[in-house]
């Protein structure tokens, strides 16, 4: 998998460079649970930002297939020895299902992605409920504002920021969560608007070609005196020319 788009950090790389606080991101290995649309989305922005990935599935086989070939896809429990910070991406009412790992997933960063169909339906948070099933593991919450849709297609549309938060220390240990964050925090102004540019001269360009082409039908024509028809054949014809 190496579209153009995806070979670019999520907001581009300008100010990445130079930033001590950002530890390199090549040959670290992330680690993701799940293999549905968010997982996919996920491996593949980080194969293409330099991450090692490592996906752990119920289902290996079957879903190795779906992933970009650089990432690795494997049994949940072999995929969480294999690294030390975990994207949970699975739903929270599947969470559960993974209390068999709670072993080889002590000390390790957990990064809690998930978002509730409901509101106010369970009496703590998502992130919460994970901590209190991993106890021995460190919690962070982030993530889960990025569609699957944006973390694959670039940061034209949907939600560039990327919230976090943890209750054990701060953020910044978690260092290659972080890495991956910081990217996609970049703001670079050109790349987020020059699209929105193109799109609103091709409305207006259209607007005015439609304009031109009803003046044009005899019976808009005929209704219209020649200094209106002539000002806006002529005037629309220059500035549709120039667009
Ligand atoms: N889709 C999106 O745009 C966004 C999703 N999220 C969050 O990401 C998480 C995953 O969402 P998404 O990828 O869309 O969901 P999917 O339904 O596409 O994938 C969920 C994955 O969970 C895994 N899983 C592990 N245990 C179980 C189980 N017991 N039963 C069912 N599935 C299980 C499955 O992988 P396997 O079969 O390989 O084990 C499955 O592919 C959710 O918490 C969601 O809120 C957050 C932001 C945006
Ligand atoms: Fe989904």
């Amino acid at each position: 998998m190496s579209g153009g788009d995806m070979a670019k950090p999520l907001l581009g790389h300008r100010s990445t460079e130079g930033d001590p606080s950002i530890t390199p991101a090549a040959g670290r290995t992330i680690g993701v649970l799940g293999s549905g649309d968010f997982a996919r989305s996920l491996a593949i922005r980080l194969v293409c930002s330099g991450f090692k990935v490592v996906v752990g599935s119920r289902n290996p086989k079957r879903k190795a297939g779906l992933f970009p070939s650089a990432a690795e896809v494997t049994f949940q429990a072999e995929a969480v020895k294999k690294t030390d910070v975990i994207f949970v991406a699975v739903f929270r009412e599947h969470y559960s299902t993974l209390c068999d790992l709670a072993d080889v997933l002590a000390g390790k960063i957990l990064v809690d992605v998930s978002n509730n169909t409901e509101i106010n339906h369970h009496k703590e948070s998502n992130a919460e409920y994970l901590a209190s099933l991993f106890p021995a593991s460190t919690v962070v919450k982030g993530f889960n504002v990025v569609s699957a849709w944006t973390l694959q297609s670039g940061a034209r549309d949907g939600n560039k920021q990327v919230l976090s938060s943890s209750d054990k220390g701060q953020i910044p240990t978690v260092s290659a969560a972080e890495a991956v964050e910081k990217k996609m925090n970049i703001w670079v102004e050109e790349e987020v608007w020059r699209m929105e540019i193109y799109i609103s001269v091709g409305i207006i360009a259209l607007g005015l070609l439609s304009l031109l082409a009803i003046t044009s039908l005899p019976s808009i024509a005929n209704s219209l005196n020649w200094r209106e028809f002539s000002f806006i054949q002529v005037t629309l014809t220059f500035a549709d020319a120039r667009e």
